[in-house]
């Protein structure tokens, strides 16, 4: 190698060290760097976490660290456990509890008259306690096709529209992988959800983006949240392939996902759904909170 290409390489090397070390480059390079303890957010993103990747950390002390980290709230959490978000001034993103599960859904009539009963009768608890999302699933096909699918979801949704309108909660329909976690789901695919919401057409139902669960069933991450942004109320995270942390371990690269949810106008949260590989689960947190921190 020359001389003269040798020094170029040490220059922009160093330089890019003191970008870095500046923080300058940003959470562009938390992806791959250690923690910072004391990194400020910048306010752009809401960020929350899902209770369940943290079951063996009581709820209290999830709240407390996570407040310090800069949770403005926590995901997946039903009424007997607000009282404790709220004595920590975190907002409930996503409320669950009126689902039967991931596989008995709206898309299978008899589950129909459980469902309405149940989701009645969360939607106004949701309401009072200043919450907005509510999580629903299809369930899974059981060999009915896209059509019977959306059909029997919307007949089942749309019973519950008027009561959700009135309460201003949204029911948000997750979306998840049927290749490798929940085999037969059937709401797979963000075109599949984005066809239900125009169906039902209420700004009450929307779609919950995973985008680990995306990325597995279809890829083009990006470009599906430009196209159907309009359609997602919701985001979650995880590192691909394993679920684990968003860091350089995995393929996905989440500063760039976090920008064009961002230039939707995205104003909801976007909960940390990974599930911790390190021993030190909060500190993992944290450092993916700074990776989407843009
Ligand atoms: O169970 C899962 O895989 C989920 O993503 C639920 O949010």
């Amino acid at each position: 190698m020359s001389t003269d290409r040798r020094s170029a390489i040490k220059n922009i090397v160093a330089g890019t060290a003191a970008l870095s070390t500046a923080g300058v480059l940003g959470n562009m390079d938390a992806v791959a760097q250690p923690l910072q303890k004391n990194m400020p957010l910048k306010g752009n993103i809401n960020h929350s976490a899902c209770r369940w990747c943290y079951q063996d950390i009581p709820l209290d002390k999830l709240c407390a660290e996570g407040k310090k980290m800069g949770l403005s709230a926590i995901d997946l959490v039903g009424p007997k456990e607000w009282d404790t978000l709220k004595a920590h001034g975190l907002h409930s993103s996503m409320c669950n509890g009126a689902e039967i599960s991931l596989v008995d859904g709206f898309n299978d009539k008899q589950f129909h008259a459980h469902l309405i009963k149940q989701y009645s009768e969360m939607i106004p608890l949701v309401a009072k306690a200043g919450y907005t999302n509510l999580i629903c699933f299809s369930g899974n096909k059981r060999n009915k096709s896209d059509e019977e699918g959306w059909a029997n979801c919307a007949e089942g949704l749309k019973q519950l529209m008027p009561l959700a309108e009135k309460h201003k909660v949204v029911l948000v329909m997750e979306l998840l992988n049927s290749k490798l976690n929940h085999k037969d789901y059937q709401c797979d695919r963000t075109w599949w959800g984005a066809e239900l919401c125009k169906k039902l057409g209420s700004e009450n139902f929307k779609l919950l983006y995973d985008i680990y669960h995306m990325q597995i069933d279809e890829g083009d991450v990006i470009t599906n949240i430009k196209q159907y942004h309009p359609y997602i109320a919701h985001y979650h995270t995880g590192g691909v392939p394993g679920r684990h942390e968003i860091d350089e371990t995995q393929e996905l690269f989440y500063p760039a996902i976090m920008k064009a949810i961002l230039a939707t106008g995205f104003k909801g949260h976007v909960a940390q759904e990974f599930v911790p590989t390190a021993k030190d689960k909060l500190t993992s947190l944290q450092k993916c909170i700074q990776i989407c921190d843009v």
